[in-house]
């Protein structure tokens, strides 16, 4: 009798990296529950592939609490939870407090509150694994995207804070990427000058990223760490 693997988390899941990496775990078999905000085409793409979508605003303690609470009428087991959703916001004059607010309440506080109150539900599956989506440029700040950068710093010490709390039944690990993905309003001049700061100078595109959960998924011996996955622009 073969038993049904416990659901894999994944928040944003509704376009790009997240959809693709639920796309390619659904390929695998594996189940999978899924945040969303918006309704968008990839959202019943994976419906349709039999995974559950639940709705989330991260914006908020009392939207974080509701989608935790919701979560849990879908499963009590999670093999692991991925922290994919995020808003990247550069500095907007005259409302930077809100925004900033926004960005650490879905990079910081929405990862913070779901791990505490979901490590009961992960622990009921073995292996189980947290994986927190950050970005490479937390190594050294951004000009352009100070919250943005400082929020994801923040999900980088939540990494190696639930490492060590959470060991050894949950191994808990992070993705930092450089640009993968870019956006449909990027122009040729931007995307020029974002593919001249790595080594490589290529737009990889999301399944870089899912490569590099699968390896967290899969290695019985990390936890604490964040991959660097960026074209090597820290040798260029
Ligand atoms: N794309 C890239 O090149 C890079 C990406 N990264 C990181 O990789 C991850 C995936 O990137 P990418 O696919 O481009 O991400 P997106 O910009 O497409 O965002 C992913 C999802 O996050 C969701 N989201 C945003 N704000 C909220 C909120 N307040 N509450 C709930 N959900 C929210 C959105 O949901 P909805 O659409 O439903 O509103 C969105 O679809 C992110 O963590 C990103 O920071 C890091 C470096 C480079
Ligand atoms: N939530 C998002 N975060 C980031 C995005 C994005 O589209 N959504 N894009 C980037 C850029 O590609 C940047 O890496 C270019 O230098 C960063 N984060």
């Amino acid at each position: 009798m073969t038993c049904t693997p416990a659901p894999i988390l994944i928040t944003g899941a509704g376009q790009r990296v997240g959809l693709h990496c639920a796309q390619r775990l659904l390929d695998e078999q594996q189940p999978v529950i899924f945040s969303y905000r918006s309704e968008r085409p990839g959202v019943q793409a994976l419906r349709e592939r039999g995974a559950v979508g639940v709705f989330a605003d991260f914006s908020c303690e009392a939207g974080i609490l509701a989608f935790i609470s919701e979560l849990k009428t879908h499963t009590d087991s999670l093999r692991a939870i991925i922290h994919n959703a995020s808003t990247w916001a550069a500095e907007t004059p005259g409302d930077e407090a809100s925004a900033f607010i926004d960005m650490f309440s879905v990079h910081m506080l929405a990862p913070y509150l779901i791990n505490l109150h979901c490590a009961d539900l992960l622990r009921r599956s073995t292996p189980a694994d947290i994986v927190h989506i950050s970005d490479d440029v937390t190594r050294k700040g951004s000009r352009q995207h100070i919250a943005y950068c400082a929020t994801k710093a923040g999900l980088d010490s939540l990494t190696l804070s639930f490492a060590a709390q959470y060991a050894p039944r949950i191994k808990v690990n992070g993705i930092a990427p450089a640009m993968v993905m870019f956006n449909e309003g990027d122009d040729a001049a931007y995307r020029a000058k974002v593919l001249a700061k790595s080594a490589l100078g290529i737009e990889p595109g999301p399944e870089v990223i899912y490569q590099s959960v699968r390896y967290l998924l899969d290695n019985p011996y990390v936890t604490g760490t964040t991959l660097t996955v960026n074209g090597g622009r820290h040798v260029k």
